[in-house]
């Protein structure tokens, strides 16, 4: 399947900006040469990181996101996985993640697990309590995560044991911490032999720079695409048999010794 990622502008606190401009950036994306079958989106797209406000700002229950996303992939007969917004439910706020199909409907709905207590987001946003995979189609099955979660292991492999040939990563991920974002965005795609498609934003917010570098890595390790540091679509092909095959190759997941490993 072909995938583009759009890596993005967000502008901070104007969700009416951010829906205007990401609609331009997916209309951007669907007019390449390879029209793709997977868009994927930045973190916390419709607000960026305006925590102070995030109660007034959020999504009320991801209504406006949720209408959007699902019109735009009937629409155009492509998969979205929406990156994440601020999502307003009763009196707390989630950093979700909606993903819809070719016929409008949601797939999966995922809520960062991990908040990033540098930017403190668990001062003023709920932690989600479940991990989620979900099918897209061709025996292509996916499992999400979001930002920070990626410094958790534990996550990527459960994803993985539970069927994910594919991890989406929607980011913020600022500098200067470039080193990390590749190292373990490789670390998650060898050491689970699956591809990783991580989608970092662009541009500043405040004091904090965001250097983009959005990845698809395949699940041998090698680097199908990657971003510079401006906005722009960073295109690819997942093929989900290339992961059986490297499973095969090195079969890691048949020598695994869970009974040994003490993880609690
Ligand atoms: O872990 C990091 O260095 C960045 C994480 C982050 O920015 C986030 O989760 O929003």
């Amino acid at each position: 399947m072909n995938i583009s990622l759009i890596q993005s502008y967000i502008a901070l606190g104007d969700p009416d900006a951010n829906f205007a401009h990401l609609a331009e950036q997916m209309d951007k994306a669907l007019q390449q040469e390879t029209k793709p079958d997977i868009l994927v989106l930045p973190e916390m797209w419709n607000t960026g990181y305006a925590l102070d406000q995030i109660h007034e700002l959020a999504d009320l229950n991801g209504e406006r996101t949720h209408t959007f996303l699902s019109t735009f992939a009937k629409k155009n007969q492509v998969h979205v996985v929406g990156g994440s917004i601020a999502e307003k439910v009763e009196d707390r706020v989630y950093n979700t993640m909606y993903v819809f199909n070719r016929e409008g409907r949601q797939t999966a709905k995922y809520s960062k697990i991990h908040l990033f207590c540098l930017m403190e987001e668990e001062k003023h946003l709920t932690a989600g309590v479940e991990t989620v995979t979900f099918e897209m189609e061709d025996g292509l099955f996916a499992g999400a995560s979001i930002c920070y979660d990626i410094r958790f292991p534990e996550l990527s492999r459960s994803l993985a044991l539970a069927g994910a040939k594919v991890l989406f990563v929607p980011a913020e991920w600022p500098n200067p911490r470039l080193h990390h974002w590749r190292t373990l965005l490789s670390a998650r795609a060898i050491e689970n032999q699956m591809y990783v498609v991580a989608c970092n934003r662009v541009g500043t917010s405040g004091d904090t720079t965001f250097f983009g570098h959005s990845m698809i890595i395949d699940p041998w390790g090698e680097i199908v695409a990657e971003g510079g540091e401006d906005e722009e679509l960073i295109s690819g092909y997942l093929d989900p048999e290339l992961t059986d095959s490297v499973r095969q190759r090195i079969p890691v997941f048949e020598d695994r010794n869970p009974h040994l490993y003490k993880l609690d």
